[in-house]
């Protein structure tokens, strides 16, 4: 079983008020802790996705490539990413995790990888507390056709995306801290 991780690092982040992949925590990136929780499962390639604008300020790292997103591609959101990002590798399986989520951990990743092994499901995706994660998920290639086609339509929602395509939905204690996710300012009080 081949798994790619793709860490989506091209958002505008306007919520935010700038780049927040490189805010820190514990004097690491945020991105840093999304490829740290891939190396250790010794997934191959870890990619990071994002723009030509952003690119400059990642450190280099050996063991992680970069997918690049022409202007004209950037700031196009998330499952418009995930695809880019997806259609340029070669892999069966595609874990995302998204750039603003610090507290992701190795075993979280650990665990959502032993659900795909075997697996006939296009998507395994984490939910706590009915809210389903969709940014910290595995996605198989059989599912990039109907990516495709929503995109096409400019269906931008993962939301309709993962009503389309059969998922498999794993529940996370509402304690579980994995899912911290920073989009404002104030959200860094959480950490
Ligand atoms: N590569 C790439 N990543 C993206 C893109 N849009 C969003 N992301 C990433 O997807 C994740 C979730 O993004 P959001 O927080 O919803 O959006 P954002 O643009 O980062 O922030 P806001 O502007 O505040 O909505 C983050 O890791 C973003 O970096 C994009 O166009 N390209």
């Amino acid at each position: 079983m081949t798994i790619a991780g793709i860490v989506l690092a091209g958002g505008q982040s306007s919520r935010f008020g700038k780049p927040k992949m490189f805010e820190t925590y514990k004097e690491k990136c945020f991105y840093e802790y999304s490829v740290e929780a891939f190396k250790a499962n010794s997934l191959s390639p870890i990619i990071i996705a994002t723009n030509q604008g952003l690119l400059p300020h990642f450190k280099r790292d050996d063991e992680v490539e970069f997918i690049i997103e022409q202007k004209s591609e950037s700031h196009q959101g998330p499952l418009f990413a995930m695809h880019h990002a997806m259609t340029k590798v070669d892999a069966e399986w595609y874990f995302i995790l998204s750039c603003d989520i610090p507290f992701v951990t190795s075993e979280f990743v650990k665990k959502m990888i032993s659900l795909a092994q075997g697996s006939s499901y296009d998507a395994i995706v984490p939910i706590q507390s009915d809210k389903v994660h969709p940014l910290l998920a595995l996605y198989h290639q059989r599912s990039l056709p109907k990516m495709k086609k929503l995109l096409d339509q400019d269906i931008r929602k993962i939301r309709v995306f993962l009503n389309e395509i059969n998922v498999l939905q794993v529940s996370f204690s509402a304690d579980a801290e994995v899912f911290v996710n920073i989009n404002r300012q104030e959200d860094m009080l959480y950490l």
